[in-house]
This record gives C-alpha cells, structure tokens and sequence, in this order.
C-alpha cells in the first residue's frame, strides 16, 4: 500500500483516551495510544487495523475551536486529570454512513495541551478543506411549500439551513408562490453568476421545473434553438441539488440510493457530482418538455391524470390512482419507433446496474468518437439499406422510457433496473395488451427481485432516440385552445399539471410527473445535459478509502509534529 505522507501528528485526548491523531492530504485519523503501546509495535495485522479510526478529508464538513462546549466538558470532567492537561479542543464534522445508504453529521472532539497546538491543527485541516475546489460555498434554494407532505420549508429550515451554515455555505431562499415561480426565476431573473449551485426543496416535478429554467437559460446564453429536435443543447455549467420533499422523490432516491434530505444535504456540501442524461420531447417541431426519469405513456399517463384530481391526498394520491388505473385496464393502439443504442451501451437485462463511479457512464461519446458517428450513420441506414429505425405497431397497456432506473421507495429497483444514469440511453419498455392477471404480476415485480422484463408481453430495448404516434388522429388539447402563445414567455412549452382532453382511444404522457399535450411526440437522449450533486449510489456501504493505518509507518524524516 502507498504510504500517505503526514502534514502533521499530535498526541491529543478524545473523551477520556489518550489518542494519536495524524493528517494527511486525504485523510484525516485516530488511534488509542494505551492500546497501541501495549501491543508493542504500530498497527500492522488486521485486528488491530479496527481501532484505527479515520475520515476522508473529503468527507470532513468542517472544523471549529469548540469552545461552549468544551468548557461543560471540563466541568464534567473536574476530577479527570487528562482534560487539565489538555485544556484546548477542536471539533470535526464529518460524514458518517449510517445503512441504507443514509448519511449522516458527526461529530469529534479532541482535546490539545496548547491553544497554540489547536490552532495548528485547525489551520492545516482548514487549508486542506480549502484545496477542494468542488464544493459549493453559495446556493440558490427554492423551496415548494406545497410538495409531497407540505413539510419543504420544515424539512429545509430543520434539517439542512443548520448544515449548511456548519459548512460556512451560503444560500438566499426562496419559498415559490405559484407553479413555475422557480422555473421562470431562473429562466430571465435569477444573477446565476453569484451561485455555485441550485437547490430544489421538493419532489420530482420541483425538480423538473429547476432543470426546465436551467435548460432554457443555457441554451437562450448560448443561442440554441430548443425547438429544433437536432440541435446540440449546451451542458448547463450550474449542478442542481434535491432535497427530497415530494411525492415519489425518484430522481433524488436513484441518484442517491435514498429520500432523506439530510443525506441529500450532506452530497451537496462534500460538492458531488453527478452528470445526467435528459430526454427532450417534440412534437413536430416544438419542445414539449424535458424528462430525466420516467416518460409513461397508458397505465403511467393515466395514473397520473387521475391523481391530479386527488393532490388534496398527499402522496397517497398516487395509491389509490394506481388500483383504480389498474382496474380500468385500459389500453392504446399506435406505433412505436425507436432507434436501438449500439450492442456495446449493453442491454436493459444485463444486470450490469449504474453505480458510483459507473464504467459505462464514464465512457460519454462526443461527436469525434467513431462510435458515436456509426449511431449517427445508423440513424439514416444500416449496412444493408434499411433504415436504423425499429418499429413496433400495437396494442399497448403501458409504454415507458426509463432514462434512469427511476428506483423510489415503492419500487426500489426501479422501472428498469439496469438503466443508466449518464450513458445517452434510455430503457424503452412496451407493454403489450395482455390480461389484468399478467399486468398484475408485471407491476408486482416491480416490488419483488424477479424480472419484469420476463414476460412474452413485455419488450425492453435500449434506446437513443424513439417516437409515438397514437393510432387515430389527436385531438387539439384544451389548453392549446385557449392559451394564446408567448403568455408566460415560454409559449412552446406546456404548463405544469395541465389537464388535457382526448378521445378515449388516448392516453397522456406522464413526463416526471407532468402531463403533456400531445400523445404523438419524438423523444431524443441528449447525453449527460445537467449534473447532480450526487455521486449515484455507492455499492452497499463500502467506504472505500486509503487505510488510515499507512499513516502509523514510521516516517524516514520526522514529521511536523505539534504535541
Ligand atoms: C402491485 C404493486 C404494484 C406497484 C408498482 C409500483 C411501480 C412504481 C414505479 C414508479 C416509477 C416512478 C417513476 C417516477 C415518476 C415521478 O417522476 C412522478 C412524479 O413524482 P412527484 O413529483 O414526486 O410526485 N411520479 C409518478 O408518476 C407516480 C407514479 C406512481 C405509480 C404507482
Ligand atoms: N408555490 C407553489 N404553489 C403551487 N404549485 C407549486 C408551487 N411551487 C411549485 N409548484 C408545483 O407543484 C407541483 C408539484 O411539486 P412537487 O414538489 O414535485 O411535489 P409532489 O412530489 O408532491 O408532486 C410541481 O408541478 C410544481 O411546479
Ligand atoms: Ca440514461
């Protein structure tokens, strides 16, 4: 193993322990003196690995000269000879992994014998901190008082305002007085130059309307059309930060493995980052909307029309619009066109699943890439005259396009499992007409370890672009009829949560929670278009860091020590 070089050591007290603490670039770690010294020489063998403690540098929210506390502590600890000597303290907060991929503030506390010695260990893990140029020191918060529970201001003032001034982050706040405040701020109002970072307080349709503003402000900066299916949108520099306050919470619960705003507040302070694709939604040549998890047209589109109508319900709306969905079994006629990824972006069924650091993810093609330029050719004609396209005419229950896994709390796995957060494709799912005890034992799956995908009514291919024309002629929607266009300045785009009337022999779009318009729409993957603060999520709580125990070898040279 590479030995890590020490800036600095002492011999300092935690609680009533004698213990050696050293500093490296990457880590920051511990280790009971008393113990060490009657097992002779340094920490060599595995056993005594485990009572060396240690913390990524990476991960350490802040440091501070505790001081109220410190002098209880003393008071405590009258008698306690070690805390006379040893009068000084420092805190350190950091981040503890506490199961079920739930993160969570800890804090130490250790004590010096000089004022002079705290300080130094102060200003060296202080200067340590400041070389992580990742992190973001001021935000925009937008909370949405009226998502999931009603709970986004408590959840925002409660559980991350505290955090985030540990951390010595900045945010101005702003509570949304009406739907689409947050995206038209962003969009025209907002001085993004003065922020590192947006955060949404809310559930995924709070998120959509952050990624819609963002979207549009970069590609109105930079003079793209979002209108036209081709363009090539510019990546939005600013990363977005979600604290789970809604309903379903699936982009935040499969980016980083729960719904749990402290978690989510403590990957933004550590400055993660995760880019995501984004599906961009037509129909002809105007953009409809932009989708990062499910768009669902059928059972998805129709559970959701429903639930509109019970918002009073909470996120039980989505429970009881689903059985009832359910029991209408309906279905739709039309075709579905889709152009397939290339072999080597693997298959929704290869149980190769998107997690941090994601091989697949990292591999992002750009326009010089040989392969992304036969995905190109592919698109106009294969080797043998055909056109790329797949086409699939039918009778659908359910046709989903699953960007990401869209794992949540119901569905922990996701829509598909092994979709991938970053790689320009998504997972087309078709559910074909079949019989209400089938569709039951497909959407059980979805709860259970067996394969969804494992039914002859069920087709998944991975995709990177694909389109859907229902079989009869759409009719013109209510709100097309009666909003007259440049309105909200953002005339092509559909309103959130509008409701839209069609012919029975339709169903609607679910885009992240948004109905849209039109049933006939062309959708294309645009290749890690935003990033997350988020980092994906981390295989079953491996902390994976160099040992702290590297840092116990004798140094050749005497470090700097401040004992
Ligand atoms: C017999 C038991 C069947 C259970 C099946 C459960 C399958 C659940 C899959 C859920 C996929 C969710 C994809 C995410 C969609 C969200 O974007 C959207 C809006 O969320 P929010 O703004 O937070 O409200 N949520 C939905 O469309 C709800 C779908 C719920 C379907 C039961
Ligand atoms: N102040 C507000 N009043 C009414 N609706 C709002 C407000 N702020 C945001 N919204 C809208 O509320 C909808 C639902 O928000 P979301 O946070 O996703 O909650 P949920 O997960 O419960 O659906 C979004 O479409 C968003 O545009
Ligand atoms: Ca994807």
């Amino acid at each position: 193993m590479e030995k890590q070089q020490r800036l600095l050591s002492s011999k300092l007290f935690q609680k009533s322990r004698q213990v050696e603490v050293a500093l490296s670039r990457s880590v920051l770690a511990w280790r009971e003196v008393e113990k060490s010294r009657k097992r002779g020489s340094g920490f060599s063998n595995s056993s005594e690995t485990a009572r060396s403690h240690g913390v990524q540098v990476c991960e350490i929210l802040s440091v501070h000269k505790t001081e109220e506390d410190h002098r209880s502590t003393r008071s405590k600890n009258r008698g306690n000879q070690h805390f006379l000597q040893y009068p000084h303290a420092f805190t350190v907060s950091y981040v503890r992994r506490t199961g079920q991929h739930q993160w969570r503030c800890s804090d130490i506390t250790f004590h010096c014998a000089s004022q002079g010695v705290c300080d130094q260990w102060i200003e060296a893990i202080n200067e340590q901190l400041s070389l992580l140029t990742n992190r973001p020191k001021s935000l925009l918060v937008y909370i949405n008082p009226y998502g999931g529970k009603r709970r986004g201001k408590r959840i925002y003032e409660q559980k991350v305002a505290p955090l985030f001034r540990r951390a010595c982050i900045s945010a101005d706040v702003i509570v949304t007085e009406y739907a689409n405040h947050a995206r038209d701020h962003l969009k025209t109002e907002a001085n993004l130059d003065k922020y590192d970072g947006v955060v949404c307080v809310g559930g995924d349709g709070m998120f959509s309307e952050i990624l819609h503003g963002l979207v549009a402000r970069t590609q109105a900066d930079h003079g793209v059309d979002q209108n036209q299916p081709d363009a090539e949108l510019v990546p939005c520099f600013l990363r977005i930060g979600i604290i789970p306050a809604g309903s379903t919470d699936c982009i935040c619960f499969a980016t980083i493995g729960t719904s749990d705003p402290v978690s989510s507040a403590l990957h933004i302070i550590v400055g993660d980052s995760q880019p995501m694709d984004v599906c961009s939604v037509h129909h002809d040549d105007i953009l409809l909307r932009y989708s990062v998890s499910l768009l669902g047209y059928g059972f998805y589109g129709d559970v959701l029309t429903d639930s509109e109508r019970k918002r009073w319900l909470g996120p039980a709306r989505y429970d009881l619009s689903g059985v009832k969905t359910f029991l209408s079994h309906n279905y739709y006629e039309g075709t579905v066109s889709f152009l397939p990824a290339e072999d080597t972006m693997g298959h929704p069924r290869d149980k190769l699943r998107c997690r941090s650091g994601c091989r697949v993810c990292q591999h992002k093609p750009s326009s010089e890439d040989g392969e992304w330029e036969m995905s190109e050719e592919k698109e106009k004609f294969t080797k043998d005259g055909s056109s790329g396209w797949s086409v699939i005419h039918g009778k659908f229950i359910a046709i989903n396009a699953a960007n990401m896994s869209c794992a949540c709390p119901r569905s922990p796995k996701g829509l598909s499992p092994s979709a991938h957060l970053a790689d320009g494709t998504a997972d087309l799912i078709i559910v074909r007409k079949c019989s209400r005890l089938d569709f039951f034992r497909h959407l059980l799956r979805h709860t259970n370890k067996d394969d969804q995908f494992d039914h002859p009514f069920v087709e998944v291919h991975r995709v990177r672009k694909f389109r859907f024309q229902p079989r009869h002629q759409e009719l013109v929607s209510l709100e097309d009829l009666s909003e007259t266009p440049k309105k909200t300045g953002f005339s092509p785009m559909c309103t959130a949560r509008t409701t839209c009337s069609y012919s029975a022999s339709h169903s609607s779009w679910n885009c992240d929670g948004e109905i849209l318009p039109h049933a006939a729409i062309q959708v294309s993957v645009q290749c890690q278009l935003i990033r997350l603060f988020a980092r994906g999520i981390e295989e079953q709580q491996q902390c994976v860091f160099e040992d702290p125990c590297t840092l116990w070898a004798p140094e050749p040279s005497k470090p700097h020590s401040a004992d």
